[in-house]
């Protein structure tokens, strides 16, 4: 499947802009939604700086994730997750991309919902199965029965990922189709919240 971002309408593009305002466009959602794939090229489509936490919380600890639960735990993940999201918010506008658990977190989800539109990519099992099967360096799913374990997040999560200010269902077709259907929610809120 190609990266390379199909011409959205101009009309389209200036609109989700409009509403956006200087607000972030933050995506949340489980593993393997497509958080980072589909907030990079949002970011194309729109003109507008990218940021992943996950990778901001690797740069600037110089560990990887699953390190960082090794060595310290989730908790302390968790700490540092939400202090590295509270300053990446703080100058939009901005294309965030988030950890699966950040959203879950109520302080996090604060600051998300203050200085963002929240973007939920939901999707199905065995979607998100099919892809996380394939890369490893998910300290959650490190467990005897990884598809079960991410069925029992799901379960937990979506009612609260459900909070997000609009939501795209992710699914295996061209990114592209995803990207355009983000800016459509976008487009199609009220300017100001
Ligand atoms: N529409 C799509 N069709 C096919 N593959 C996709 C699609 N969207 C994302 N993917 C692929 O699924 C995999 C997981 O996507 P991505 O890493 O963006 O998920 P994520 O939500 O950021 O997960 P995590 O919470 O673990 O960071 C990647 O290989 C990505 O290229
Ligand atoms: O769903 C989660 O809780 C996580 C998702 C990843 O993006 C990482 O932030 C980490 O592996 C935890
Ligand atoms: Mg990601």
């Amino acid at each position: 499947m190609s990266d390379v971002v199909e011409p959205v309408s101009e009309a389209l593009v200036k609109r989700a802009r409009a509403v956006l305002g200087r607000r972030n466009l933050v995506f949340v959602g489980l593993m393997g939604a497509g958080k980072s794939a589909i907030g990079r090229l949002t970011a194309q489509a729109l003109s507008l700086p990218f940021v992943d936490s996950d990778h901001e919380i690797e740069r600037v600890s110089r560990m990887t994730v699953a390190e960082l639960f090794a060595a310290y735990g989730e908790t302390e993940f968790r700490a540092l997750e939400t202090r590295v999201i509270k300053r990446l918010l703080q100058s939009g506008a901005r294309i965030v991309s988030t950890g699966g658990g950040a959203y879950i977190n109520p302080q996090t989800r604060r600051h998300i919902q203050k200085s963002g539109v929240s973007v939920w990519l939901n999707a199905e099992l065995d979607v998100l199965w099919e892809r996380v099967n394939k890369r490893e360096g998910r300290p959650l799913l490190k467990t005897d029965d990884p598809k079960g374990t991410l069925e029992r997040l799901m379960i937990e999560r979506y009612p609260i990922y459900a909070e997000a200010d609009v939501s795209v269902l992710s699914r295996d077709v061209k990114k592209e189709r995803i990207v355009e259907e983000v800016l459509q929610a976008i487009a199609g809120m009220p300017s100001r919240k």
